[in-house]
């Protein structure tokens, strides 16, 4: 209750809109491909109703919101307040700016507008026509972070992309050699559970080819619940065959590549590409074309390296290791970051960078 105190109607709708965000990060993952979007409705200054995104193809935060309410009879004298600009398409589900005009709900502040063409504008629009007062711009830059993926997605025409590695405290993400086909392990058994975490949140895992060859990478979500992401790896002259984990036709995989005779078979579908040319821009065009919203780059060093020179990165997130190499793979160097935020995994550091 705000009843008693001194807010004003400003600091009110930010009051709200922060509950939506809040709220919005409850389906955050479970949402993907669409944006996961936190709805709040007030009366007198009370939280009547709340909801949030369902699961991908479920109905949105405004219909859950609005269901959550007890007298509907309230929504009349009712503000909703939502993160993202209400939709006004049909997609999985009917619009959701129809429902609001339906109940007759007199007032709606949004967030942000949304940045998908099909509605971008056109949900406020429906509804002002319909006389509802509508206040957009609350939290702006907060609400387009709560949907990152999302706004990189239709505003950069490619997915929110993470680059991610792990490195020794001296800098080196593997050693020169490797007698056995797997992965030298810097990070320890707790990283390596959030990474097959991050591996069930993200849409598309990404290594290079030389990766593949020398840890016969799997890029499956083993040891957390949830998805598989889809896999990427590069390969110029398709030369990793059925026999290495990413070809085990598990999950959706794709192959880029620059042999034009490949042809798409199972789960895995080859995308040409031209290696004349700029790599990471292509790659992102492709994911692009297959509504991947998000993508995390595992190595190794030069695919890294490539995606940091080409600018094509939005975070990084890297495991710093106690064990020494001496020599070996580099770690990746990155041209610029903003902010750094340090975590402790055990004897793991895990630096989160952002552009
Ligand atoms: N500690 C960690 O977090 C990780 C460590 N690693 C380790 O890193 C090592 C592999 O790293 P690295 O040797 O750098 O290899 P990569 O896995 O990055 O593969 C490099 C190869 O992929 C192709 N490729 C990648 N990017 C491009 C591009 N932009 N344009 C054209 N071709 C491209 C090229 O293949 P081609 O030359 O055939 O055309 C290139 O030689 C392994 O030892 C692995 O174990 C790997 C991942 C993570
Ligand atoms: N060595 C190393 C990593 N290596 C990355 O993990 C991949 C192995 O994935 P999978 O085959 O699914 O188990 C490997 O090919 C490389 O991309 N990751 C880390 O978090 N820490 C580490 O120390
Ligand atoms: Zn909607």
């Amino acid at each position: 209750m705000l009843k008693d105190t001194v807010l004003s109607i400003l600091e009110k709708h930010e009051l709200y809109i922060y509950r939506c965000i809040q709220l919005a990060k409850q389906g955050t993952y479970a949402a993907m491909p669409n944006p996961s979007v936190g709805a709040v409705i007030v009366h007198n200054d009370k939280i009547i109703g709340e909801g949030f995104t369902s699961l991908y193809g479920g109905p949105h935060a405004e219909p859950n919101a609005i269901a959550s309410v007890k007298n509907q009879q309230l929504l009349k004298e009712s503000t909703l307040y939502v993160s993202l600009e209400p939709c006004s398409h049909f997609g999985k589900t009917p619009p959701c700016c129809d429902l609001i005009i339906e109940k007759q709900i007199p007032r709606v502040v949004i967030g942000t507008v949304d940045p998908f063409a099909k509605v971008c504008g056109k949900g406020i629009a429906k509804m002002k026509e319909a006389g509802v007062e509508v206040t957009v711009g609350v939290l702006e830059d907060s609400c387009q972070k709560s949907n990152k993926r999302f706004f990189t997605f239709h505003q950069n025409k490619r997915p929110y992309i993470i680059l991610k590695w792990a490195q020794t405290s001296d800098g080196y993400i593997a050693p020169l050699y490797k007698e056995k086909q797997r992965p030298f392990w810097i990070s320890n058994t707790y990283s390596k559970q959030l990474v097959h975490k991050w591996r069930s949140e993200e849409m598309a895992f990404l290594v290079g080819t030389n990766t593949v060859l020398t840890d016969n990478t799997e890029l499956t979500t083993r040891h957390w619940y949830g998805q598989n992401p889809i896999r990427v790896y590069i390969d110029k002259a398709a030369k990793i065959d059925q026999q290495f984990a990413i070809r085990n036709n598990q999950v959706k995989t794709i192959c880029i590549t620059a042999n034009k005779e490949m042809i798409s078979q199972g789960n895995t579908i080859f995308e040409y590409a031209n290696f004349q040319e700029n790599l990471p821009e292509q790659i992102c065009h492709i994911l692009y074309k297959h509504h991947i919203l998000s993508v995390v780059i595992e190595g190794g060093r030069q695919t890294l390296q490539s995606f940091i020179d080409s600018d094509l990165w939005d975070e990084a997130r890297i495991f710093v290791g106690q064990a020494t190499l001496k020599q070996g793979i580099k770690a990746p160097v990155l041209n610029t970051f903003k902010t750094l935020n340090q975590h402790h995994i055990l004897s793991d550091t895990l630096k989160i960078v952002t552009r």
